[in-house]
């Protein structure tokens, strides 16, 4: 009939674009390997007493995040806040509450002009980085701009030392960022011009109820543990082979949209040349992990620093990262969760603890939350999800300005979606506008 569109997992990405192109009257079918909807949206409920929670993947969902609260609406979802508390830090071995404004961080290292106010400086760092980015909507950006090339040499750590930053400086910033200095400038500073928001939220009950919706209202289209093997085409279709549970089959559409995160998609075989299939081979994956512990009670309420009680976020130079108390979004007061959440460097020394790196991390939160009880444990390293292959698409200094188009064009009757091909990287909202985009490109194909 010609209206027959496969969709290549059943992401948020791939979930979008399969919905949107139902309502518009499409014969759609979507493949998903694993056997749920959500992909990097992954709620645990197991392992935890009294309906506790915990959000393996994504957590915060921001004001600005247009595409995901659009279809949060749609669902009738309610939200609930994340991060209403205080900061503290555990850097150079010394515990603090996070400094007012303009007062001096009690850490060593700090350049000239950082002090009393390093939080303004990083502002200013981050502010002239985002100046020189323009129109990050224009299709031809980054390329577009001679100042965004100029960024997308750097990383954000290379552009924040050309800059002046000290390591202390840039240790800050990690401590309540994450470890995010081997990003690519460009890359991360136009995300951060697109998603900046002050008040995060979560969907209430857990984020996966937003692909499980989706999931919902696509019903039998969608068909689980069915692992995509081979995309081909010619000028009148697309073919894709799959394993499912039943054996090797292949299926014949008019078009395609491959929803797959590119680290597992390197293992399906393609016809796909030139750029396209340089950016699929070279896009790397960001190593991030999350480990959670449910508490007996809110203990770090009594801590002796003082007025822990309250604390939302503490950032460490730890290989713990930054640990989240996320007991504000758990139905039963009585118990407390929290989480460590990890990137880069921190991922993989976590992920390096084997067997062992559970017990590691409960000693590790023992030091830096004293005098609690840890109950049960949740927790996920996503470089070693096959699935995915890492947190998010992580592009090298110099390869933003041919990668990007590369890998948002469609190849023939292909077209490509998830948060890699968005500037939305790393967040729902990016995976959800990819695909409506390729919901356009298909009807205007
Ligand atoms: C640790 C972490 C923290 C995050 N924090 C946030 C946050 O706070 N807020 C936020 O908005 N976003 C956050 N994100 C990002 C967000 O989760 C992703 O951007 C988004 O979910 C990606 O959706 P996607 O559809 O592009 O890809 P995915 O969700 O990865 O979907 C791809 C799908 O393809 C399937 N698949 C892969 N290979 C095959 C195959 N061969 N055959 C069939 N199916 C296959 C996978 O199983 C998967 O279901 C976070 C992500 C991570 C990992």
């Amino acid at each position: 009939t010609g209206n027959r569109v496969v969709v290549l997992g059943a992401g948020l990405a791939g979930l979008t674009a399969a919905y949107n192109l139902m309502r518009h009257g499409y014969d759609v079918i979507v493949l998903e390997a694993q056997n749920r909807p959500g992909g990097r949206v992954q709620t645990a409920r197991e392992g935890f007493a009294h309906g506790g929670h915990a959000e393996l993947g994504a957590i915060r969902i921001f004001e600005t995040h247009e595409y995901t609260l659009k279809y949060v609406n749609e669902f009738g979802l309610q939200l609930t806040p994340y991060d209403t508390g205080q900061r503290a830090y555990f850097v150079q071995d010394k515990r603090f509450l996070h400094p007012p404004q303009g007062t001096a961080w009690p850490l060593d290292g700090f350049g000239p002009g950082e002090q009393p106010d390093p939080g303004r400086r990083i502002f200013e760092i981050l502010g002239a980085g985002i100046g020189t980015l323009g129109n990050v909507f224009d299709p031809g950006w980054p390329g577009s701009v001679p100042s965004a090339v100029e960024l997308d040499k750097h990383t954000l750590a290379s552009f924040g030392r050309s800059a002046g930053a000290s390591n202390t400086l840039l240790e800050m910033f990690y401590a309540q960022e994450g470890r995010c200095g081997e990003w690519n400038a460009a890359a991360v500073l136009a995300m951060e011009a697109v998603s900046f928001g002050n008040t995060p939220q979560s969907i209430k009950g857990g984020n996966d109820k937003l692909p499980y919706a989706f999931a919902a209202a696509l019903g039998k289209r969608i068909k689980y543990n069915t692992q995509v093997v081979r995309i081909s085409q010619d000028e009148r279709s697309v073919r894709i082979g799959y394993w499912d549970r039943t054996g090797r089959h292949e299926i014949r559409a008019d078009r395609c949209v491959c929803a797959l995160p590119f680290a597992p998609l390197r293992h399906v075989s393609t016809d796909f040349t030139g750029a396209k299939a340089d950016a699929i081979a070279k896009l790397r994956y960001f190593p991030a992990a999350r480990c959670y512990f449910q508490t007996r009670g809110r203990f770090w309420e009594k801590d002796p620093l003082g007025p822990l009680g309250g604390v939302n976020l503490i950032g460490t130079d730890t290989m713990a990262g930054r640990i989240w108390n996320t007991s504000s979004q758990q139905a039963d007061p009585r118990f407390g969760m929290i989480q460590s959440y990890m990137f880069d460097t921190d991922a993989l020394a976590y992920a390096g603890h084997g067997h062992r790196r559970v017990s590691r991390m409960r000693t590790l939160i023992g030091t830096l939350l004293p005098g609690g009880q840890l109950l049960g444990c949740a927790e996920k390293v996503w470089q070693e999800d096959p699935w995915a292959g890492g947190g998010w698409g992580w592009v090298r200094p110099g390869e933003l300005t041919w990668m990007r188009p590369a890998m948002m064009r469609p190849a023939g009757r292909v077209h490509f979606a998830g948060e890699h091909t968005s500037l939305w990287i790393a967040w729902m909202n990016g995976a959800i506008e990819s695909g409506e985009r390729v919901t356009q490109e298909i009807l205007a194909a």
